[in-house]
């Protein structure tokens, strides 16, 4: 194979079987169940990367994703934590702290494009009882996580809950070593959702309980106290993402820098 067909088609491993298609990536029937939450600032302070600040509320979005109906990615559903954050302009962002999904493709395609931290695990979004929206993830054997929420309890404003998502800037910071081990990538990765159309919005009251293990660590953001509840389905697009700050780049322009 000549170089210059590697480079014409080198986008995901294995070249010649990807896990997931080159885009566009569009959601139909999106369902999100977020239960937000208050925590210990100064845990947050510890992993949320500059220049992104934390808010003073100190906020975390505990979501259950089920995507049934994805082009490019396939039928999953994915669960994990997302921090508030204002971002270098001023703004009020989102940055995705860890990710579990039950589906290959958008995980390693997710981590190798855009940077999601994601790995693999079984998450569940389901309505159970008749009345509750329940979410669970388990890693291997091990609960780590359960959500409930009486389902279709009050419903939200959907224009409102259109322009938030549209609107929100979305941060990952994108990590690839090199082949000695160094970093060869090093990025705040910056994207939004697009084509938003929300089905159907609601909230109201839920639980969050989270369990320690080792290799899901989503207790070490512990819930002090739930402030605010949605269950949303939507349409949308995921864009492609632009790189907000280039951490190599930026210490190698350093006249006092050691890092080649
Ligand atoms: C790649 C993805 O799967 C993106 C997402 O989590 O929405």
């Amino acid at each position: 194979m000549k170089a210059s067909d590697i480079l014409d088609n080198a986008t995901f491993m294995p070249f010649t079987a990807p896990p997931c298609s080159n885009g566009p990536y569009e959601f139909f029937d999106r369902e999100y169940f977020i239960i937000t939450y208050r925590t210990d600032p100064e845990k947050l302070r510890a992993i949320v990367p500059e220049p992104l600040q934390i808010t003073d509320e100190a906020l975390v979005s505990y979501e259950f994703i089920r995507m049934p109906n994805s082009t490019g990615f396939g039928n999953y559903t994915e669960s994990g934590q997302v921090i508030e954050v204002i971002d270098a302009e001023g703004r009020h962002a989102n940055y995705t702290h860890c990710m579990f999904l039950d589906d290959f493709g958008p995980t390693a395609g997710g981590r190798e494009l855009w940077g999601f931290p994601k790995k693999m695990a079984s998450p569940v979004l389901t309505v159970d009882n008749t009345d509750t929206l329940l979410g669970t993830l388990d890693y291997g054997s091990v609960r780590v996580a359960t959500g409930t929420m009486a389902y279709k309890y009050d419903e939200l404003d959907k224009a409102t809950v259109k322009a938030n998502m549209e609107k929100t800037p979305n941060y990952l910071l994108k990590l690839i070593p090199h082949v000695d081990g160094t970093p060869r990538i090093c990025e705040l990765v910056r994207y939004y959702l697009t084509d938003v159309e929300v089905k159907a919005a609601y909230t109201g009251p839920a639980t969050l309980q989270l369990f320690d293990h080792v290799m899901a660590p989503v207790s070490k953001l512990p819930v002090l106290e739930i402030v605010k509840t949605s269950h949303i389905i939507a349409n949308l697009t995921l864009a492609l993402g632009e790189v907000a700050v280039d951490y190599i780049a930026d210490a190698q322009a350093r006249p006092d820098s050691n890092f080649q």
